[in-house]
């Protein structure tokens, strides 16, 4: 329970806080220790840090967090009731460190680790939370980690972190996010027989990306980091992008675009059948078109093998550099290895750099010829064109790549329905909303409201038929809740 006493001062918050991230704890990385890092070799003047703000950050105590009705996509999820029911309880209505209890370590990076937890009153609940310790940061790294802070409370999206808290208590950041217990998709690529995926996952893999590229994009977010290290899978085996510390911010205007395709359309002679005759036929669809317009950095930064031709000449870059990285990432996971790796880092940017095309080495024929190979091959080669200007997707963003051929027979708007491919190493759990009855939330509130109106209408008109109209009216409310 909460203690009405409490004052939230950074002292008295200090005494019950679990700094157990402070202490050495077994890593039990789900990244394999042969995941490739990020390279940053120079910054935007605009996200450059200075010290003395740094410092500032790092000695503020405040837990931010983000607003609870703001997340339309969170609706529904017993992790974000349970946040809510937490913070409703606690006496100052924000919530701290010592309503978490740290499971784990899952794994570290550059700027901090990241840890299982789950709140102290809702033990069914997982969450990640990423510990940032600001003193060892220089003030580069500190900027980074604001990015990321920044970029995380704007998401809400099923491929991408939900930020369910940020706190900043003494000299520590934590980032209060989604819990991914399968791990990330390089893990498990290397668990796969040749480090290859089959071809019906590299499509669901690569069509989650794709659609959570789109969203950044429409929120003029060039992501810059895109690597199967940075692909979690999630409880239910669908993805999550993670990894927002080299993104960077630029203009963008979505619009509804008008198209004209030309199709044929088939029909019947006659009423009653008959010889079926093709028509060439016209149509208008409209599509949405939201890629960053005016996006332009120099700085080099991403993961060596990931880096498009235009990053690693410096001659400054766009958006276009998140579909150069998702042509190579189709490519790694179809054909376990990345296209332009060299013997060395340095050769690795010299293949990017040159004017070589992408090759695909010996696979057998029979592999060759798996139905949608040579349209994943089509499409690695339009992302891979090493001029951005004419790479597939520059101009008019995910749109273009989503009519791409491989990519036929995806009905976008339901891809979060779709099921999961099933692999060695990732346990994939159907209904991941079965502990929904550990919490209770305004909208169970509400249904309970609900039934007690019904019981007593029915009791007070006492007739069937009411009875029954009000319960299919219950139940249809129960859906929209
Ligand atoms: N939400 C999550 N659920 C499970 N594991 C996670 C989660 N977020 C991160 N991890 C794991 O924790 C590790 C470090 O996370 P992350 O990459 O975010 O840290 P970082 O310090 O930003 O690293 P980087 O060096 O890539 O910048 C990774 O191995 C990742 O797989």
């Amino acid at each position: 329970m909460e203690d009405d006493n409490h004052t939230p001062t950074l002292s008295r918050q200090d005494s019950d806080l679990d700094f157990s991230f402070t202490t050495t704890v077994a890593s039990s990385s789900a990244r394999s220790s042969l995941a490739r890092s990020s390279l940053c070799l120079s910054f935007n003047e605009s996200t450059r840090l200075s010290s003395a703000s740094a410092s500032a950050a790092a000695s503020t105590s405040s837990t931010v967090i983000p607003n609870l009705h703001s997340r339309p996509h969170r609706k529904s999820d017993v992790n974000w009731s349970a946040i809510k029911a937490a913070t409703n309880l606690s006496s100052d209505g924000t919530l701290h460190l010592r309503h978490l209890k740290l499971v784990r370590l899952v794994g570290s990076g550059n700027l901090g680790r990241v840890f299982l937890c789950r709140l102290r009153d809702y033990e069914h609940a997982n969450f990640a939370i990423k510990v940032v310790d600001n003193n060892l940061l220089t003030s580069k790294k500190l900027a980074h980690v604001q990015t990321e802070g920044r970029i995380l409370s704007s998401l809400d999206h099923p491929f991408l972190p939900t930020l369910y808290a940020h706190i900043e208590v003494s000299h520590y950041t934590c980032f209060l996010i989604d819990f991914c217990p399968n791990g990330d998709l390089h893990s498990l690529l290397r668990k796969q027989p040749n480090y290859r995926l089959p071809i019906g996952s590299v499509r669901f893999f690569a069509a989650e990306v794709l659609v959570a590229l789109e969203y950044l994009h429409s929120l003029g977010i060039v992501y810059r980091d895109l690597k199967p290290e940075n692909i979690l899978i999630r409880e239910d085996g669908h993805i999550m992008l993670s990894d927002f510390d080299l993104c960077f911010s630029a203009d963008v205007e979505p619009k509804l675009d008008n198209r004209t395709i030309t199709g044929n359309r088939r029909s019947r002679g006659g009423c009653y059948g008959g010889s079926i005759q093709i028509h060439a036929e016209e149509e208008t669809v409209t599509e949405f078109v939201a890629e960053p317009t005016t996006a332009f950095s120099k700085s080099c930064v991403g993961t060596h093998e990931y880096l498009a031709p235009e990053l690693v000449n410096g001659n400054g870059h766009g958006s276009g550099v998140d579909w150069w990285a998702f042509g190579v990432l189709v490519y790694e996971l179809l054909y376990g290895r990345t296209p332009f790796r060299g013997g060395s880092k340095e050769s690795t940017l010299r293949n990017i750099a040159s004017s070589k095309v992408v090759t695909y080495g010996r696979e057998t024929e029979t592999e060759e010829a798996q139905p949608g190979m040579a349209e994943a091959k089509d499409l690695i080669e339009k992302l891979l064109v090493k001029d951005p200007r004419r790479r597939l997707g520059c101009s008019r963003g995910a749109t273009d790549i989503k009519r791409h051929p491989f990519f036929d027979g995806i009905k976008w708007p339901l891809i979060r329905t779709y099921s999961p491919p099933e692999h060695r190493g990732v346990v994939i759990k159907r209904n991941s909303k079965s502990h929904a009855s550990h919490v209770i939330t305004p909208s169970k509130r509400r249904r309970w409201i609900w039934k007690g109106l019904s019981y007593m209408l029915m009791k007070s008109k006492g007739s069937k038929r009411n009875l029954n109209s009000n319960q299919n009216y219950y139940c249809c409310r129960n859906n929209v809740l």
